[in-house]
């Protein structure tokens, strides 16, 4: 049956306005004011916001990491995105040296179909590359639709890749249309800090932000922009944390050059203090790139505003308190890296950023969705409201407080980065493609029903 919602406000990354929405089987058919429909469920959407399903371009579930695995999978991780209004999210598939990039693709496809609630898609790491993995990205590319590469400059001995692999991994994704990704941190200084901080006996969660400096992030972002320059191709700078990325951004985008930028809500609003927590609590902060001086807030939320940095990531990455981020007691290197925030990306980037006038409401949408879409190859199918375009919609109440918890988030974690937030505005419902996931906050999806999407090659928007 078609469905028809009615009253609601339709916002875009491009318009604000009041019209009712037609929804028949996976596409939304119709906009307009009053549509006259007889043989639709009629949705009531009086005083709320009608939002295209947010896009999360960057998470890591089920993900083998730091010797353990995270705490979220493809089911509970998409099921608490639904509820903070998030349709798709973008996965990274890890890759090993020596494997087939077939066979690690496989390795995701099987934690993912038959889990996911919402639509998915991979970005796909890329570990060294030869001869070999060169030519296999043809077929990645052109027949998978993975059209996003990801290369590690930090986490050395672990993920960390050598600018020879960045360097050529650029040059072969300007030939094939894909966007290189890269986790911006100079691994090798990184290493040499923290063996330094470990020999001296400091071994608590704030070591881990004292051995990770702005510097460090600040110097690889600067590297593979110049990289991306000689190989004139195009680059994502994935969770940027700091002034010091921000301003080599900045003077590349001057430059012209096809460089894009993402930030993630704890850099937005929470700071290097966090570390500092008593009885290990620090640990529930320990993120790479790690979280930063306060002041840093405002120069990224500037960059959001001015187009700088152009999307939002949730960088969801779980782990529980007990059993997972205490592996690092009495050692902060074996804490596992990242946190859960996949269900909160969404509504606080519309509390901070829009409901505190620190971005546009048009801009949280070009933020949280939009601007993904395009990046990543899916739009105008996903990332906005438009008659043929995907009946992912978020219907969202902007009159509600709320106050984020553990004890009522859905991740499957023990614990909230944002416990004690008080945050403005309520995903009431969720439709993917046409389907209710998330009807008056109560789960009605189903695992499996989320689909696999083959993405575009980059364009710049
Ligand atoms: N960011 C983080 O601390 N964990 C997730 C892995 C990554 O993105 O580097
Ligand atoms: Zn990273
Ligand atoms: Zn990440």
């Amino acid at each position: 049956m078609k469905k028809l919602i009615q009253g609601g406000t339709v916002v875009t990354a491009a318009d604000t306005y009041q019209a009712d929405v037609l929804i028949d089987g996976e596409s939304v058919v119709a906009i307009g004011q009053k549509l006259d429909v007889t043989d639709a469920e009629v949705i009531d959407a009086s005083g709320c916001y009608l939002f295209p399903g947010g896009i999360d371009p960057h998470t890591h579930l089920d993900m083998p990491f730091g010797g353990t695995t995270t705490a979220d999978d493809f089911e509970t991780g998409t099921r608490a995105a639904a509820f903070g209004g998030t349709t798709t999210i973008i996965d990274f598939c890890l890759t090993s040296k020596g494997q087939t990039l077939n066979d690690a693709i496989k390795i995701w496809h099987a934690k993912a179909d038959h889990k996911a609630v919402i639509d998915y898609g991979f970005h796909l790491m890329i570990a060294e590359a030869n001869d070999s993995v060169l030519q296999q990205l043809e077929q990645v590319v052109n027949e998978e639709g993975i059209t996003s590469l990801k290369v590690f400059m930090a986490y050395k001995n672990v993920f960390q890749a050598d600018d020879e692999t960045l360097f050529k991994t650029l040059i072969r994704a300007k030939e094939l249309g894909a966007l290189v990704q890269v986790h911006a941190e100079n691994g090798d200084v990184i290493d040499y800090l923290i063996k330094e901080a470990l020999e001296k006996g400091n071994t608590d969660p704030i070591y881990h932000a004292h051995t990770r400096p702005p510097v460090a992030e600040g110097e690889a972002t600067g590297r593979a922009i110049a990289l991306t320059a000689l190989a004139d191709s195009q680059l994502y700078v994935v969770h940027v944390s700091c002034s010091e990325a921000v301003q080599r951004i900045a003077e590349a985008r001057e430059r012209g050059l096809n460089v894009y930028g993402e930030t993630c809500p704890q850099y937005l609003t929470l700071d290097i203090t966090s570390l500092e927590k008593p009885d290990f609590e620090g640990a529930k902060y320990v993120w790479s790139p790690p979280l930063r001086e306060k002041w840093n807030q405002e120069v990224l939320w500037s960059a959001l505003k001015n187009g700088i940095l152009q999307t939002v990531g949730s960088d969801q990455c779980s782990f529980n308190f007990a059993g997972q981020k205490d592996l690092g007691k009495g050692d902060f290197t074996k804490i596992p890296n990242g946190g859960p925030l996949i269900e909160d990306r969404f509504g606080i980037l519309y509390s901070e950023g829009a409901h505190k006038g620190r971005i546009s409401l048009n801009q949280f949408v070009d933020i949280t969705s939009t601007k993904s879409a395009k990046l990543f190859g899916m739009f105008p199918k996903k990332g906005t409201i438009a008659v043929g375009s995907d009946a992912d919609i978020v219907i969202f109440n902007p009159e509600v407080t709320r106050t984020i918890s553990a004890t009522t988030h859905h991740m499957n974690v023990d614990y909230n980065p944002f416990e004690g937030m008080e945050v403005h505005g309520e995903v009431v419902s969720v439709l993917s493609r046409g389907t209710y996931v998330i009807r008056d906050k109560q789960f009605v999806g189903t695992a499996g029903n989320g689909r696999f999407i083959r993405r575009n090659k980059f364009k710049r928007p």
